[in-house]
């Protein structure tokens, strides 16, 4: 299997290295067929692969092979050409980090202390390790001068989640495994962290495998996606359009579902469509001037935001003049997405919050401009109408009379 890094931009930073499965094989002691049969399968460097296919085809034994928690019964595991079979498990771990679906963080362990791990195994000092963690709080979305010092207790699990990431980015490892790391978190959350690591993977260029029940967020986040079936056979290895566009197998088809046409709304990423520009407030300001100057741009609502252009809240401007200067008011349920967001988690948002827009924001939350639900709406019509048009051979206006029996 060839690992050309389709989903790849030239230009992306790339820190990660190809990671080569050859002729892999598992079986477990006392079991009567192996989990993973013979398995060839090659990422490329500085790729997300997303593993997906039914319960116990095999997908955690092959990801659990690649850092050895599991050892491969035969067959080679090479990363970056070097075969790690015969390498120290202990040491190969190092340079891979592993994210699993609670995070994984010991709870009686502060947050630094839990991100600081493997740095103080591998002897950094105490300013190195610091700063490391200072840099990937800050990279996961997590203010240090209020997280560093926590117990994961007093965390979210999506927090909890974020540190789990920044802990497997420690020592900065060129490879990362992730075994159904947003499972347990509700599914706005999920979206955040989702959303957070495509933007963290933007920055650093990992070679990422990822195991996940759900085909949208293998769609989303894989640059390829794996589809497995019973005893780690691969059914397609391919990008998630090249999947929803033909599906290698009847297996996959099904695996897809009949729901392939809008599975295209996965696809369709808020950075591609239009946004429209919003007028930015800071607290504090005169609202009579933040007024005059929605109404000269032509704006009915201005976004509050912080110094570093993250929203807190998103007034009208009837609800600004109700006072002298703009509030510190902080709205805990803003309608917010990444622009790495699929137009699905766009159209989720929406309707949790009840409104007809959402505010788009850069990998960092800053906001870049607002998405409106018509603009989702259009797509979802173009792409019902694309699909019409590949399978119908007749429509009612073209039809003849009589011709049909
Ligand atoms: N330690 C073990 N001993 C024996 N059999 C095992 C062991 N671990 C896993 N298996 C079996 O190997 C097969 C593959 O399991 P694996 O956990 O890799 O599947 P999976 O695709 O990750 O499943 P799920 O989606 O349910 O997590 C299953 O049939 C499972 O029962």
């Amino acid at each position: 299997m060839t690992a050309t890094s389709a989903g790849s931009d030239p230009s992306r930073t790339v820190t990660g290295v190809p990671i080569r499965l050859d002729g892999v094989v598992k079986q477990y002691r006392g079991t009567a067929t192996p989990a993973v049969k013979k398995l060839d399968l090659e990422i490329a460097a500085g790729d997300i692969v997303a593993f997906v296919g039914p319960s116990g085809c095999g997908k955690t034994t092959t990801l659990k092979m690649i850092n050895r928690l599991i050892e491969p019964t035969a067959g080679r595991i090479l990363l970056d050409e070097r075969d790690v079979t015969g390498e120290n498990p202990d040491k190969l771990r190092q340079s891979i980090g592993y994210v699993i679906q609670s995070g994984g963080l010991f709870p009686h362990w502060s947050v630094k202390k839990n991100i600081g791990a493997l740095p103080r195994v591998l002897g950094w000092d105490k300013k190195r390790i610091a700063e490391r963690t200072d840099y990937l709080l800050d990279l996961v979305g997590l203010d240090a001068d209020v997280f560093a010092d926590r117990l994961p207790k007093d965390m979210s699990g999506g927090q909890q989640q974020r540190v789990g990431v920044a802990r497997a980015l420690a020592a900065d490892p060129p490879v990362l495994l992730m075994d159904e790391p947003f499972g347990a978190v509700d599914p706005i959350t999920r979206v955040r962290l989702q959303d957070s690591l495509i933007a963290i993977q933007h920055e650093l260029g990992k070679t990422i495998a990822i195991v996940t029940h759900d085909f949208e967020e293998a769609t989303k986040l894989g640059d390829k996606v794996c589809i497995f079936s019973e005893g780690g056979h691969i059914e397609q290895y391919a990008t998630p359009e090249e999947i929803l566009a033909s599906p290698a197998t009847p297996f996959v088809e099904e695996f897809v579902g009949s729901g392939a046409t809008l599975a295209h709304l996965t696809l369709s990423r808020v950075r591609d469509v239009p946004h429209n520009p919003v007028l930015r407030a800071r607290v504090g300001q005169s609202t009579q001037e933040v007024v005059n100057q929605a109404r000269a741009e032509g704006h009915t609502w201005v976004v509050v935001v912080n110094d570093d252009g993250t929203p807190r809240s998103w007034p009208s401007i009837d609800e600004l003049l109700t006072k002298d200067v703009v509030s510190d008011y902080i709205d805990n349920r803003l309608p917010v997405v990444a622009r790495s967001a699929t137009l699905n988690d766009a159209l989720d948002s929406m309707l949790a919050a009840s409104q007809g827009g959402v505010l788009v924001t850069d990998g960092r939350g800053a906001v870049q401009g607002t998405l409106t639900i018509a603009v989702v709406m259009d797509v979802i019509r173009n792409q019902l109408a694309d699909a019409r048009a590949d399978t119908d051979t007749d429509t009612y206006a073209d039809h003849e009379d009589g011709a049909a029996s």
